[in-house]
């Protein structure tokens, strides 16, 4: 759903035939100085199927030269969430960061999610890695 703020702006879309990803946009002017963070508006809220999630990962352009990402990569957006679609942002980069409003910021990928329930129990199956973890089939 479009919101007020969105009006104009393009729905999030993929810019290639085999994208994972659908590019989303900015739909604030703001700038991002360096180890800032923000919730960049997005203009758009969505009702995801259940079953699905939408993951919300960066943009590699905008990491390698300016040094944006998602402090929370991927985001997830659940499918039961109706407010507005948000953009975390963190500039890592050395200089303050420019978004213009219609600049794609991220991207959204659609991923099924499988629910699943805990059960407790006693004790656990024995395996070859055990208890091991961290490291500990080596570099
Ligand atoms: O990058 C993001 C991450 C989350 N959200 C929205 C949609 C998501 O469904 C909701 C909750 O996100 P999450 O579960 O990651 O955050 P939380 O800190 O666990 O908050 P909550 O207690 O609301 O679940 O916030 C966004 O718009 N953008
Ligand atoms: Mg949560």
């Amino acid at each position: 759903m479009r919101l007020p703020n969105g009006d104009g702006l393009p729905v999030p879309a993929y810019a290639t035939a085999h994208a994972a990803g659908m590019d989303v946009v900015s739909a604030e002017e703001i700038i991002l100085n360096p180890g800032d963070r923000h919730p960049v508006a997005t203009g758009f809220a969505l009702a995801i199927p259940e079953g699905y999630e939408i993951q919300v990962r960066p943009r590699s352009g905008l990491a390698l030269k300016h040094g944006i990402t998602l402090p929370n990569a991927p985001g997830t957006i659940d499918a039961d969430y109706r407010g507005e679609l948000k953009i975390l942002l963190i500039n890592h980069g050395a200089d303050p960061f420019p978004i213009k409003r219609g600049d794609r910021i991220a991207q959204l990928v659609v991923a099924p999610v499988q629910l699943a329930s805990f059960v407790e129990v006693d004790m656990l199956d024995d395996t070859a890695r055990g208890q091991g973890g961290f490291g500990s089939t080596g570099v």
